[in-house]
């Protein structure tokens, strides 16, 4: 048995797309304008019904082929927290949920059976399935990701998931601030130990908290927690998670308010074939602004304050909007390529590779389309448009883009394919409960 009733619970969080600020996010003195998208990844859990000799955890993806893991979990001694024994194949969920959870809630845990719902626009599917969770028929390692932040978004969505179900609400809840910031605290530590890294976290603050300015945290928040089964683990993972460090606290800042799409605008994504490879650009690009600090410094604080000002536009279309204001957005967004472009051709690295340039000029001079971006890191694969939210504005990016064939070549560093819209776009709102009663959530 999970919790005291076992009553089943649902959470979602949203993807993501880092629409300025890429590469800068990765420095505190920078931030990044990041929206949540309407792509949600849903996390049921339920009790077990099988009966185990062991507490187990089952996780199951039913979209995809043979995607089921199970988890037995046992008590380390000398602090040293939950470790998960693997049962079955590999995955990449690691114990800090349930280790945190432990904390709480002494007794054993009971059996209980995960089961993960994505929004089609997570992954590219040939055709064109109908409906919202559609079997995406291959094994997970062969699905194409379209890069919208499937791994922050089912963290982020698991975590919320089991501490709501193992936990009561006056010690867990989403709906106060405390509930949320713990919960943004945990998957961020959960899912830097899943990537083996500890990147900017944004993608995790857009899962936990929706469309934001962010600043990142001190890496130094996550970097001393050390492993599940490591003695004091526990002490330090609680410590991370409630804030209570007498070394270092969080530091992150998430202003909600100030990233908004206006009214009368959609965020809207392109999924990118191509045919190149953009492996290691952070390391790249990292490398170049050190060894180039007095070319990369002034490239990083012009993009800031470019990035700023686009955010400020937007806030100010918001509250009044004119069509001045809408040529002053496209000119800002025009200005921060111009620097991406000058960051690409210093650092050696495609962030907006003349292939990506000619397609989003091209977007841009269709009617109705405002700017576009490279999002995240940037690269080949992906550009968010900004579309006036008329239906003959998405319906002529729609026809152009199925036209549409790039003129580049091989000596432009890369190529590109098909160039698709995806059926996503900006959605404000971060984690949530979902209602257990959601007909697809509940067909299971
Ligand atoms: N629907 C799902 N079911 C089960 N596991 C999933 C699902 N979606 C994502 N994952 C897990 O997340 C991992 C993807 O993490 P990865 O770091 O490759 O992508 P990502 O960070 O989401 O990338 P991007 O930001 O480009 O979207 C998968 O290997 C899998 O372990
Ligand atoms: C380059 C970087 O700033 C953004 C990467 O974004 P994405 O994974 O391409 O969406 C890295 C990071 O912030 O972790």
């Amino acid at each position: 048995m999970g919790s005291d009733n076992d009553i089943p619970v649902a959470c979602s969080a949203p993807g993501k797309v880092l629409f300025t600020g890429g590469y800068l996010v990765l420095d505190r003195q920078y931030t990044g304008l990041v929206f949540g998208l309407d792509a949600r990844i849903y996390v049921y859990v339920q009790a077990l019904s099988e009966s185990t000799s062991t507490p187990t955890l089952v996780v199951r993806s039913p979209q995809f082929q043979d995607a089921e893991w199970r988890y037995g979990y046992r008590k380390v001694e000398d602090n040293g927290g939950i470790q998960a024994t693997q049962l079955k194949t590999a995955a990449f969920m690691r114990c800090y949920v349930l280790e945190y959870l432990k904390l709480h809630w002494p007794t054993t845990l009971g059996s209980s059976l995960f089961t993960i719902w994505a929004d089609k626009d997570y992954y590219s599917t040939p055709g064109m399935p109908k409906g919202r969770f559609v079997d995406f028929k291959v094994p997970l390692h062969e699905a194409h990701k379209t890069g919208l932040g499937s791994s922050a978004a089912l963290v982020t969505a698991f975590t919320a998931a089991t501490l709501a179900y193992y936990l009561p609400p006056d010690i867990f809840s989403l709906a106060s601030g405390n509930g949320r910031t713990k919960l943004h605290n945990l998957a961020q530590a959960a899912h830097c130990s899943a990537q083996g890294k500890v990147g900017s976290g944004f993608d995790v603050a857009a899962a936990a908290y929706g469309s934001c300015v962010y600043r990142r945290f001190s890496p130094k928040v996550l970097e001393e927690i050390g492993e599940p089964g490591e003695p004091g683990f526990s002490t330090r993972l609680r410590a991370v998670t409630d804030d209570t460090s007498p070394h270092q606290k969080w530091d992150t800042s998430i202003d909600e308010a100030a990233a908004i799409v206006p009214k009368g605008l959609l965020l809207v994504m392109c999924d990118v074939d191509c045919g190149s490879e953009t492996v290691g650009m952070v390391k790249k690009v990292l490398n170049w602004r050190k060894e180039r600090p007095e070319e990369a410094t002034p490239l990083w604080s012009d993009l800031q304050r470019a990035n700023e000002n686009l955010g400020q536009q937007l806030r100010s279309i918001a509250s009044t909007p004119t069509s001045s204001g809408i040529q002053s957005l496209r000119t800002i967004i025009l200005t921060i390529r111009s620097l991406i472009r000058q960051m690409s051709v210093k650092a050696g690295v495609p962030v907006e590779p003349p292939v990506v340039t000619a397609l989003i000029d091209a977007c841009s001079d269709l009617p109705g389309v405002v700017g576009g971006m490279v999002p995240g890191a940037g690269g080949y694969d992906a550009v968010a448009l900004l579309v006036e939210d008329k239906e003959e504005a998405l319906s002529g990016l729609q026809e152009f883009l199925a036209r549409y064939r790039s003129e580049g070549n091989e000596n432009d560093g890369g190529r590109i394919g098909k160039v698709r819209l995806l059926g996503v776009k900006q959605e404000h709102e971060g984690v949530r409960m979902e209602d257990v009663g959601h007909n697809a959530l509940a067909d299971i």
